[in-house]
Order: C-alpha cells, then structure tokens, then sequence
C-alpha cells in the first residue's frame, strides 16, 4: 500500500525564540538548524527577517541544507501597496527559498487588532502571496486563529484559506494560535476545509495550551492535513508548540500513522531523536525534561517491582514501542519499589551476575528498602547502591578508616581587617596501621572536609588523583522523627570522562556529605581494581 507524504515543517528558530527563557545566538540557530537538517525535517523556519539584526544576521549567513529554507514575516499592511511594504521586500530579498506569512482569519481580529476592512484583509493576503510566487519563492499562508475564526465567522475563516491557495500558496495552514481548540474540533473543522481547499495543501500549526497540540496535530493529519508545524522539545510560545520529538516517533512507530503516512524521517534519523532532543537541550543550557514522551530519562524507566519482573521476562509486557528505536534506554530503578527483579537487572548492567533465588538477593533488598526508608534514594545513586550490593553479595576491599574527623566554621577578621569566613577540617586516616592526619582549608565546611579526605590516603592517593567533585545537591527531608538531611554527590574521574553518583543521609548535613564523600572515594578505588589492605 502506498502511503501519503507527511511534510514536517519545523518553527524551532521562530515560534521557538518566542518561548519564555528562550535567547538564540547566531552560532545556536546555526547549530539548531543543523540539528534539523541531520533530523531530516522538510522545512526549516529560520525566523522573522526584519524583526531583529539577530534573525537579520542568521538570513545572512552561508548555509548548505537539504531543507528547504523558510523566512516568516507578516502580510502586507493594511494601506500601503506590496511594493511600498518594507516588511514585504525584506521577506523576498533574502536566501531563503520559501515564504510562510502570517494572515490575520478571524474577522474579530481584522477588525480590532489590524482596523482595516476584512476585504481589504483578503486582497493583502492576495497580492502578498502573489508578490512571492512571482518573486520565485515557494509561498505559504499561517491561517492565525483559524480555528476561532472559523467557529465566529466560517465564511469568512474558509474565504481566506480560499483566497491564499487561490493566489498560488503551496501551503494553507491552519493555525490554533491561542491553542485552546480540542481534537475533535479540530477533525471537524479540518475536514469543512478540506472540502475548499485540498488536503494535500493544508497544514496544522497547533500549539499546546490544552496539553494537546500533538493529538491536535494528528487530528487534523485524520482529516486530511499533509502539512505539520512543529518545534523541538515543543518549544514555543506560551505553552509552547506541538512537539516534534513526540509526533515524528508516534507517526513513525503507531498503527494507524506509520503504515498510512511516511516522513523525510528514517529510521537511522529516528535512532537518533533521544539524542537530537538532548544536543537541543544542550544549546538552551536547560535540563532534559526527564518526562518527555519517548525521548526523556524516564520514558523507559520502570521503578516498581512488578514491572521489572515482567520486563526481565520480555520488554513488550510495558513497554509500547521499544528504547532503541528513538534512541533511548531501558532503565530498571532500584528503590523501595523494587523487587528482586529491579535489582537483578541492574546488577546485571553492573556487570555483576546474581541468581534471583540467591539468598543474598533478599538480604540486599531488604538493605535497600530499609535504607530507602531512612531517606536513601538509591535511584539516584549508582555508585552507593553498586557499593552496597557488592558489600552484601560479596565483599568490597577494606582500603583505610577515618577514625575521626572535625569541622570548624569561623567568622574572624583577617589581618588586614576584614570580616571572613573560614572552614577547616582535620581529618585522621589510618591505613596499614598507621595514622595520617591532614588539615585542609575550604570555601566552605564540606569543601573543606572533602580536601582534607583526599589530601593523604596513603597508598591510594596516586589512586585518586583524577578523581573531582562535580555536584553536590542537599535535600532536607521530613524523616518523621525530625528532619533529616540527604545528599547527593557527583564525582567525574578526569582521564576516563566516567561519572558517578554517591549518597549520604544523616540528620547532620556534614555527615550526610561524609558518607558521600567516602563512598565516592571507595567506589573510584574499587573501579580502580585497587587492591584492600
Ligand atoms: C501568531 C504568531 O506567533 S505571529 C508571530 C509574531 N512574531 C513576532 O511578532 C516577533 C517579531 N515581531 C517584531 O519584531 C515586531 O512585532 C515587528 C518588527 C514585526 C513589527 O513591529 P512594529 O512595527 O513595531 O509593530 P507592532 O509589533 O507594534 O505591531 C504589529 C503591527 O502589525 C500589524 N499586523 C499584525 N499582523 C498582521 C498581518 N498578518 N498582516 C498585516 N499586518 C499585521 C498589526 O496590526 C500592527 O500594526 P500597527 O502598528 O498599525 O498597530
Ligand atoms: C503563526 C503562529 O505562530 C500562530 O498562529 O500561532
């Protein structure tokens, strides 16, 4: 069966910069748009030409993409002809190949936000795409508020898709800018268009105040779109856009999408959309949503036990397409919600091979839900949770004791008068009988503690000489009887980029940091290979 081509129209650089938090350099629209090129996406919307010296300078730049290339801009305005529209002449002056206007199809908003006649809102949308495709550009009409438009006044909301595919516009799309239309509003009034414009000339712009520009999205490809705008991540306006990364693997993967529609999209490219998702990330400076449909941390993380042991036995039992198809990974999460099924799987991906009949296995689980239950959160601890499996299954080497350890805050003036604060630590390691003692200062009581901890160990301190603290995150938790304090510390070993997370839990915050600190230090030594006393 031959199946219709979806086109994939991407707004990441235009509705995308109109996200809350959201500040594109030129060099980020430059990497973003060959994200989306490697992607695959047919259609890169690269900006407003015009609006700011930023999008004027990324118009600009040399660029080699396979996908065609969009600039956005308005039509024309109301009162002045395309050929005295300086907005209009910027748009059909740059590089790009395409054209997307946006045109105003409520009559509510021709007449309070533009003021002008809804006639002579229809002719600029007439004479603005007439401008482009004799310019020799690929034209395109964003429909804002089609949706509304077309429930206040459908004459008038079909009459300007009319008249834009009629001047020659490869694309009407229908926009949901204010977001709040449902999917089954969608379906039906996609399909009253459909009946003036053909499906295959239509698209969806839907954004996500509802929670549901993807299903809108879809919603409208059931009624006969072959257009859809997106962003990555959904970013966007307000609530944001439809979210490219949950719609390119659902149209790829689902009954229903995969064997009616195909994409620019294959199946390498999809392989790598995890991976797309995070390097966008990366360019905002923001942490992944963990969350996110097929692409977050989470999105193949299973937590609790009954889930794991199904999982072991064959994924499919939970899971609705599989990781490696997006790119992502299946996590099994050791917790208070776990069985013996947890543990045996990530044992596994610690290279440690456990019997689930092992006795051991239940001693280490009820370690772990106890633990759990005084505040641990071995989830977000590989390194202490492989520690302590390793110290219940088998045996971790005995490297040295702290036998003591002191921490000293003090606010002095200095010596040449000013008012400081200083933290201290001693701290005594015996090792092979012998007692170190080392003093350190830090710009804090646990910096402080932690130089102090690694500035003499004896033996092992060529051992831990790559080893760097990276993060330290404080948690004061309610433990029932008075409040408690957990931490979490992430170590990085500097010649093998290998990371690693520790975790402490006491009602003293330096002690909390304490266990974390050693169970850092015993961990890199274990990777090591290094040999105990
Ligand atoms: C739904 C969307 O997301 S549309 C995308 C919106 N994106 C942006 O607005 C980001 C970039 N925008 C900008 O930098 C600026 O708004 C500019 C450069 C485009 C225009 O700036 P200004 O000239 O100062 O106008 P301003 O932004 O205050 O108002 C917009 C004007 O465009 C008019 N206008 C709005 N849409 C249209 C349209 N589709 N066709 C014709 N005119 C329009 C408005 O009526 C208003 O006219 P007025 O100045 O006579 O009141
Ligand atoms: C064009 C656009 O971004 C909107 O209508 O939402």
């Amino acid at each position: 069966m031959t199946r219709d081509r979806l086109y994939l129209y991407d707004t990441t650089l235009r509705d995308g910069a109109q996200t809350r938090g959201v500040d594109f350099s030129l060099e980020d629209k430059i990497l973003v748009a060959r994200l989306l090129d490697d992607l695959g996406v047919d259609y890169i919307e690269g900006g407003y030409p015009g609006a700011n010296p930023m999008d004027d300078a990324f118009f600009a730049a040399p660029r080699t993409q396979r996908a065609t290339f969009s600039a956005f801009g308005m039509t024309k305005r109301a009162g002045v002809s395309v050929s005295n529209d300086p907005g209009i002449a910027t748009l059909l002056s740059n590089a790009a190949t395409a054209v997307c206007y946006v045109a105003k199809a409520w009559d509510y908003h021709v007449d309070v936000a533009l003021k002008t006649t809804l006639e002579e809102n229809l002719e600029g949308i007439r004479l603005s795409v007439e401008a482009a495709v004799a310019a020799g550009k690929e034209a395109m009409v964003d429909c804002e508020h089609f949706f509304d438009g077309w429930k206040a006044n459908r004459d008038y909301a079909l009459a300007c898709a009319r008249t834009a595919h009629a001047a020659g516009a490869r694309w009407v799309v229908l926009c949901d800018t204010n977001g709040g239309t449902l999917p089954d509003e969608i379906e039906r009034i996609v399909a009253d268009v459909a009946t003036v414009v053909p499906g295959d000339r239509l698209g969806i712009h839907a954004h996500d105040d509802t929670g549901q520009a993807v299903a809108n999205s879809l919603a409208a490809v059931r009624a006969g779109v072959r257009q859809i705008q997106g962003t990555l991540n959904g970013i966007g306006e307000r609530c944001g856009n439809a979210n490219l990364t949950t719609l390119i693997p659902t149209l790829a993967l689902k009954p229903g999408y995969a064997d009616r529609f195909e994409t620019g999209i294959d199946a390498v490219a999809l392989a790598g959309l995890t991976a797309t998702s995070r390097a966008f990330d990366e360019i905002l400076n923001r942490a992944p949503d963990a969350h996110a449909p097929y692409v977050g941390a989470s999105a193949f993380a299973t937590k609790a036990g009954i889930h794991a042991s199904a999982i072991l036995k064959d994924p499919k039992t939970y899971e609705h397409v599989t990781p490696e198809s997006v790119g992502n990974r299946r996590r099994v999460l050791v917790s208070d919600q776990a069985g013996k099924s947890n543990l045996v799987a990530e044992l596994a991906r610690l290279g440690i091979a456990v019997d689930k009949a092992d006795p051991k296995l239940d001693t280490l689980l009820a370690r772990v839900k106890e633990r759990e239950a005084r505040g641990f959160a071995y989830e977000a601890a590989d390194a202490s949770f492989e520690l302590l499996a390793r110290r219940t299954l088998s045996s971790v080497p005995d490297y040295f004791d702290v036998t003591s350890y002191r921490v000293m805050v003090e606010r002095r003036f200095n010596a040449i008068g000013d008012l400081v604060t200083v933290s201290e630590a001693v701290v005594k390691v015996s090792i092979d009988g012998e007692v170190r003692m080392s003093v350190a200062e830090g710009n804090g009581p646990i910096n402080a503690l932690d130089q102090a901890l690694r500035k003499d160990i004896g033996k092992y301190q060529a051992e831990i000489e790559s080893l760097v603290l990276v993060d330290y995150k404080v948690r004061i938790l309610d433990g029932g009887t008075g409040a408690v304090t957990r931490v979490l510390i992430e170590s990085l070993d500097t010649r093998t980029n290998r990371r690693w997370m520790t975790i402490g839990v006491s009602e003293n915050i330096v002690d909390a940091s304490f266990q974390a600190l050693i169970d850092s230090i015993t961990y890199k030594l274990v990777k090591n290979g290094a040999a105990g006393r």
